[in-house]
This record gives C-alpha cells, sequence and structure tokens, in this order.
C-alpha cells in the first residue's frame, strides 16, 4: 500500500504526514527531508543540491527517485506501508515512479491558498532555519508548483485515487479528513 501526499509548500504535509505515523504506522518519506539530509552530510553531491533548492528550483528527477527508492527498500521488510511526501513534483516524475516503483493506492491532496501557505511558511522561517523559507525563494517554489506540480494532481485524477482535503482548518480537523480517505481504503 502506497499513499503520496500532496500540495503546495506549506501547505501543511509534513505536519499531516507525522500524524498519519503516528495512527497508521506507515513509513514516511518526504522527499525534501532526503535531500536536505544529504546537504547536511556536506558531501560534493549535496553542495550542488544546496545550490539548486536555495533557487527553489527541481532537482533532478534521477537524483530524488534513487533516494526514494534506496530508502524504501531500506524499510521493505518492516514497512507496513509507504507515505511519499513531496514527490513526484512533475507529471514526468510520476510516471518515472511508476516504471520503476509502482503505482499509488491513494493521492492526498492537502489543499490551501496560496496567501496560507505563503503566511506559514513565513512564520516557519522565523524559527525552521531552512534557507528556502524566505520571501523570495518561497515565491519561486510557489511558481514552480502551479506550474509543475498541480498537473500531477490531475493525472491522478484520471484513475480516481484523489483525495482532496481542506486544510484551511486547524490541524485535528484536517487530520479527520486524512483519516477518513485512508480508512476508506481498507
Ligand atoms: N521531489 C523533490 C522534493 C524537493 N525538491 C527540492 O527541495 C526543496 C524543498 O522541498 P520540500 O521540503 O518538499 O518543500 P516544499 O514542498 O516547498 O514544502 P515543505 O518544505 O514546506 O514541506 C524544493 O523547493 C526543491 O528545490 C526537489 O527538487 N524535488
Ligand atoms: N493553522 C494551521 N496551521 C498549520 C496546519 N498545518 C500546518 N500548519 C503550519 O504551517 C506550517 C507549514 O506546515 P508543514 O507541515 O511544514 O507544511 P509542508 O510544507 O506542506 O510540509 C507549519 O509551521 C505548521 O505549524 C493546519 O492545518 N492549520
Ligand atoms: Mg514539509
Amino acid at each position: 500500500m502506497r499513499d503520496e501526499v500532496y500540495c503546495g509548500p506549506g501547505s501543511g504535509k509534513g505536519t499531516q504526514c507525522e500524524k498519519v505515523v503516528a495512527k497508521y504506522g506507515y513509513t514516511h518519506l518526504s522527499s525534501g527531508d532526503l535531500l536536505r539530509a544529504e546537504v547536511a552530510s556536506g558531501s560534493e553531491r549535496g553542495k550542488q543540491l544546496q545550490a539548486i533548492m536555495q533557487k527553489g528550483e527541481l532537482v533532478p528527477l534521477d537524483t530524488v527517485l534513487d533516494m526514494i527508492k534506496d530508502a524504501m527498500i531500506a524499510k521493505a521488510d518492516v514497512s507496513k506501508g509507504y507515505l511519499i511526501d513531496g514527490y513526484p513534483r512533475e507529471v514526468k516524475q510520476g510516471e518515472e515512479f511508476e516504471k520503476k516503483i509502482g503505482a499509488p493506492s491513494l493521492l492526498l491532496y492537502i489543499d490551501a491558498k496560496s496567501e496560507t501557505m505563503v503566511s506559514r511558511l513565513m512564520k516557519r522561517g522565523e524559527t525552521s532555519g531552512r534557507a528556502d523559507d524566505n520571501e523570495e525563494t518561497i515565491k519561486k517554489r510557489l511558481d514552480l508548483y502551479y506550474k509543475a506540480t498541480e498537473p500531477v494532481i490531475a493525472f491522478y485524477e484520471g484513475r480516481g485515487i484523489v483525495r482532496k482535503i481542506n486544510s484551511e482548518l486547524a490541524v485535528d480537523d484536517v487530520f479527520a479528513e486524512v483519516s477518513k480517505a485512508i480508512d476508506a481504503l481498507k
């Protein structure tokens, strides 16, 4: 069983994923976190990734997909299912994911207005220490999200696996809807 959690930067994906892991025990793989771990390692590859992420651009497809695949394989024996956060970022990435790994069973579309995403990210930036939580990069991330990532939803809508969830509510109310979508799979 494999879920994907979407949507724009700051919509609350990470927050909801934490709650899903606590309740359902799935393995959470955040592509952004995997990339940040590589940056933190100080490797040569990490330095290249940091430059891309600081600009709010997309890291090459194969790099991220290999990281996700390795992380999935590492947990294959113990995992009850995977929750993939922040990937695919464009339709091509979704197609490659399906070729190399498989098809998802549910796509959780965590939807918030762009003003909400910006204000959450600016607030998070006060404490996150993330190089991309600043006004200029946030704007680029949002532009890229609408241009490249939103079409991914239409791609999966055709398969009937998209559940759209209003993320303007309080965290627990959003989670109640997330739980309903996951329970409906069983
Ligand atoms: N599949 C991915 C995931 C992340 N990134 C890079 O990593 C950055 C941060 O990704 P992520 O942590 O997923 O951030 P956001 O989606 O912007 O949202 P948030 O961090 O708030 O979860 C992106 O802007 C992008 O440069 C990428 O290129 N490809
Ligand atoms: N009011 C409100 N704030 C939220 C909600 N979900 C997340 N946040 C806040 O919004 C910011 C971004 O959330 P995060 O989970 O990191 O979002 P992501 O970028 O989609 O992974 C954080 O500072 C959260 O505290 C929500 O449902 N309601
Ligand atoms: Mg996140």
